[in-house]
C-alpha cells in the first residue's frame, strides 16, 4: 500500500474507533490527554478579594491610620472603616470595605499614619473577577497541557476526565534482552524505550510492555491476552523469516487487516489490523518492524495517526511547519516513500546520516523525519516531527 494511503487508512480506523470511555485521572496522570468533558470552575477566581500588590489596603480617603498586618493565607475578620488601612501581602485577603491597595513604593508611613495617593479599585483583584465559580474555561476536546493542569489545580479539581487511549505492547524476539551488554548474539530491546514517549505524543499511554520469545503460540496468546487497551503493538515478527509469525497469528485470531506492508523505506514490512469480529470490535494491532529505526517509522506513518485521530487531536503541533526545503544530498527510492532523518532550521532540512533500518542513531540526532515521494525530484517536502 502506498505510504500516504496508509497513514490516512491509521487516521480513518483511529477515527472510526473514536476515544473510548473517558477515565478520571489524577491531575499527575491527565497530562498529554484530551479533556472528554468542559472544564468548569469548581470555586471563583480569584477565590476572594486579595491584594495584587504588597503594601496597605485603604478604605476612604488619606492619611489613613494602619490597624495592623495580614499575609497570604492568614484568616481575619477585619473591617476597615474610612481612613483605617491594614498592611498586606501580595495575595492576602483584604479587610472587608478595601478601596484600593497603595503600594509600598508609593506610601509614605511615619509611625501608624499613612498618606499617599490611591485610585479606587486599584491593586485589589476582587473575588471573581477572573473566572465565575460554574463557568467553562475549555472546552472538551482541550489537550491537557502543563498550563491546563496548573489551571484544573487552581479551580479546585483534583482529578480530570480524559481521554488516553490505553497501549499495551509485545516484544518479540528471543535474542532480545532488556538491561546491561548483550552476550554472543543477543542484542539489546530498542524499541521497547521508544515506545513510552512515542505513545504518549499521540496522546495514549503504555499500559505495559512484554517481552515474549518467538513463536506461533506465545504471540497469539500474548495478543489475545488484553485488559481492555486500545490499541496492542507487536514489535519486530512482521516479516517473512521462519520465526516471523505475526501475520500467521493475525489468521489464527480472526483478525481483520487492513495495512499489510506499505511501499515506504525503511519500515515496508509495517501491518494495521484489527481483532474481534464487526460485532464485538477489539483492539487495533499495530505491527513494528523488528529493525529499531524501520519501527520508528512505522511508528509515526500508523501509531501516531492512529493515536491522534482517536481522540480527535491535529496531526501536526500547532505552530510547527508541516513542510520544509530539504538541502543536501539524499537518495530517492524509485517506487517506494523514503523517510530520511533530518535537522530542521526555519523552513529546510538537512540530513543527519546513520538513518538506516537497524540504526537509531540518525533520528536520535534528527528533529524530524523527511518525506520524500516516490521519484522526488525536488520541492518542499513534508516532515514529520519527531516525538521530543
Ligand atoms: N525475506 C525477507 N526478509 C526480510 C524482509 C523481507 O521483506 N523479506 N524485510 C526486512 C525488513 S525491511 C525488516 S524491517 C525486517 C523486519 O523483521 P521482523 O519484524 O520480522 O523482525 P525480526 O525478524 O524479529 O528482527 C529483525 C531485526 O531487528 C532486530 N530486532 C528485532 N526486535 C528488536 C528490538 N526490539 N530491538 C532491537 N532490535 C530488534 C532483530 O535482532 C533483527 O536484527 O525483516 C527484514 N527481512
Ligand atoms: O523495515 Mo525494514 O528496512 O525497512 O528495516
Amino acid at each position: 500500500m502506498p505510504w500516504p494511503v496508509a497513514r490516512e487508512t491509521a487516521r480513518s480506523l483511529g477515527r472510526r474507533c473514536g476515544p473510548g470511555e473517558p477515565r478520571w485521572e489524577p491531575l499527575a496522570d491527565a497530562l498529554g490527554g484530551v479533556l472528554a468533558e468542559d472544564l468548569r470552575a469548581r470555586i471563583a477566581a480569584p477565590a476572594y478579594d486579595a491584594a495584587a500588590m504588597d503594601g496597605y489596603a485603604v478604605c476612604g480617603a488619606g492619611p489613613w491610620t494602619v490597624r495592623g498586618r495580614v499575609l497570604a493565607g492568614q484568616p481575619h475578620g477585619i473591617v476597615l472603616s474610612a481612613g483605617q488601612a491594614v498592611e498586606v501581602a501580595t495575595g492576602a485577603r483584604v479587610p472587608e470595605r478595601t478601596d484600593a491597595v497603595l503600594p509600598y513604593e508609593q506610601a509614605r508611613r511615619d509611625a501608624d499614619t499613612l498618606t499617599g495617593t490611591v485610585r479606587p479599585g486599584r491593586h485589589v483583584r476582587r473575588r471573581g473577577e477572573e473566572t465565575a465559580e460554574g463557568a467553562t474555561v475549555l472546552p472538551a476536546g482541550t489537550v491537557v497541557t502543563p498550563a491546563v493542569l496548573g489551571l484544573a489545580a487552581s479551580l479546585a479539581h483534583d482529578r480530570l476526565p480524559v481521554h488516553r487511549p490505553r497501549v499495551r505492547a509485545v516484544v518479540s524476539g528471543d535474542e532480545l534482552v532488556r538491561t546491561g551488554v548483550p552476550g554472543p548474539g543477543a542484542v539489546r530491546d530498542a524499541i521497547g524505550p521508544v515506545l513510552p514517549g512515542l505513545v504518549a505524543a499521540g496522546g495514549g499511554v503504555l499500559t505495559s510492555l512484554r517481552c515474549i520469545p518467538d513463536g506461533f503460540g506465545a504471540l497469539v496468546s500474548a495478543l489475545a491476552d488484553g485488559d481492555g487497551e486500545s490499541v496492542v503493538v507487536v514489535c519486530g515478527a512482521s516479516s517473512a523469516g521462519p520465526a516471523d509469525h505475526l501475520r500467521g497469528a493475525l489468521a489464527e485470531l480472526g483478525a481483520e487487516v487492513l495495512v499489510d506492508g506499505v511501499r515506504c523505506r525503511p519500515g515496508h514490512p509495517q501491518l494495521l489490523a484489527r481483532l474481534g469480529g464487526a460485532q464485538r470490535p477489539g483492539p487495533v494491532v499495530v505491527g513494528l518492524p523488528g529493525n529499531p529505526g524501520a519501527a520508528l517509522v512505522a511508528g509515526l506513518t500508523l501509531l501516531l495517526p492512529l493515536l491522534r485521530a482517536m481522540t480527535g487531536r491535529a496531526e501536526v503541533e500547532p505552530g510547527r511547519t508541516a513542510r520544509c526545503r530539504l538541502d543536501g544530498q539524499v537518495s530517492v527510492h524509485e517506487h517506494d516513500t523514503r523517510l530520511v532523518a533530518v535537522r530542521v532550521v526555519g523552513d529546510r532540512a538537512r540530513p543527519v546520516g546513520h538513518d538506516r533500518p537497524a540504526s537509531l542513531r540518525g533520528a536520535a540526532a534528527a528533529d524530524a523525519l523527511a518525506v520524500l515521494p516516490p521519484g522526488w525530484t525536488g520541492g518542499d517536502v513534508e516532515v514529520l516531527w519527531l516525538p521530543g
